[in-house]
């Protein structure tokens, strides 16, 4: 098990993690989820052991990683954010130099390198220079590269940012495999609540530094337990019946967009009534409405403020 014990990270007073808490179990996926400058990356670059913390533990079966970092480094594969390849080689001549740099013995790294290729779905372009490659195309070898050794924890620094939605899937089902087929366990950073949520078994949400909320699917949505989410289709949005919605005190978080408009109202609220009649007022015809459990977006608006992508 890795575990991380109120990790922080200062860069010139300026605090990126503070007092982090977290712990991955060998099989599980857990999600690092929040906006840019969260601290997600400097997390998992302590994590990973390439940048030492200034204050706090990482754990990896209750012995200091920072102090002993081998024996983490040798289950650990890392895909970082940004592509680390050699465009005028192929992808079989990357995952060799690579595996050859970490000085995998020979018969093993042939023997990988065919495996990792068709866990990434690169078996089929064995003479094409990846400087011929798409974004995805580069993004899973990219993936492939940190399979080599076999690790049993594999850290994903936000994988599909700037991918087509082809190659994004294709990662996505990869790192269901991997983990359902291996049992590897997966700490997957993202901004795309979606993907956590497709993914992930346990989620971390992170902001401005520190974790604000933790637990699983159900237990994170709890936090809104009292609350669901209306939306409501119009025939036409019109400013009066948003300002009359507003001044409802039952009703919050209330956003409209062309003819959509959303809000929040407490689980056990009547708010029928009160929606038809401002309806009636202001002449706005309703074509249909929709009550919806929260999601984590919702959650992460609840406890900042902010949205996650702004
Ligand atoms: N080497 C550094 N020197 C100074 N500040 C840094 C450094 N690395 C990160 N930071 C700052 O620390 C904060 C957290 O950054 P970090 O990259 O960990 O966030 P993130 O959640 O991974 O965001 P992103 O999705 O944009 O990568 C940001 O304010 C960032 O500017």
């Amino acid at each position: 098990m890795i575990e991380v014990v109120n990790l922080t990270k200062t860069f010139k007073k300026a605090s990126a993690v503070d007092q982090v808490n977290l712990y991955v179990e060998p099989g599980e996926i857990v999600g690092l989820l929040g906006p840019n400058g969260a601290g997600k990356s400097t997390t998992i670059a302590m994590l990973s052991t390439l940048i030492a913390p200034t204050g706090g533990e990482v754990l990896f079966n209750r012995k200091s990683v920072v102090k002993q970092p081998s024996a983490l480094r040798k289950v650990l594969g890392v895909v970082p954010q940004e592509i680390a390849l050699y465009t005028e080689l192929t992808a079989r001549e990357n995952l060799q130099f690579f595996g050859s740099i970490q000085k995998m013995p020979k018969q093993l790294l042939k023997k990988r390198i065919e495996i990792v290729l068709e866990q990434i779905g690169l078996e089929n372009e064995p003479k094409k220079l990846v400087k011929h490659y798409s974004g995805g195309m580069k993004r899973r070898l990219n993936i492939g590269v940190a399979l080599l050794h076999e690790p049993e924890y594999l850290i994903m620094d936000e994988p599909t940012v700037g991918i087509d939605p082809q190659s994004r899937n294709h990662i996505l089902e990869t790192v269901k495999k991997l983990n359902e087929q291996l049992n590897m366990a997966i700490i997957y950073t993202s901004h795309y609540m979606e993907e956590v949520e497709f993914l992930c078994n346990r989620i971390y949400i992170m902001d401005q530094g520190r974790v604000i909320a933790s637990g699983t699917k159900e237990e994170i949505k709890a936090i809104l337990s009292s609350e669901n989410k209306v939306l409501l289709k119009l025939e036409k949005l019109s400013n009066q019946f948003l300002n009359e919605l507003m001044k409802q005190p039952e009703i919050s978080n209330i956003e409209g967009k062309e003819s959509i408009v959303s809000f929040s109202v407490a689980k056990e609220t009547n708010f029928l009534p009160m929606l038809l009649a401002i309806c009636e007022k202001h002449k706005v015809l309703l074509k249909s409405f929709q009550v919806e459990e929260p999601t984590l977006e919702d959650v992460f608006l609840h406890l900042t403020g902010r949205t996650l992508r702004n």
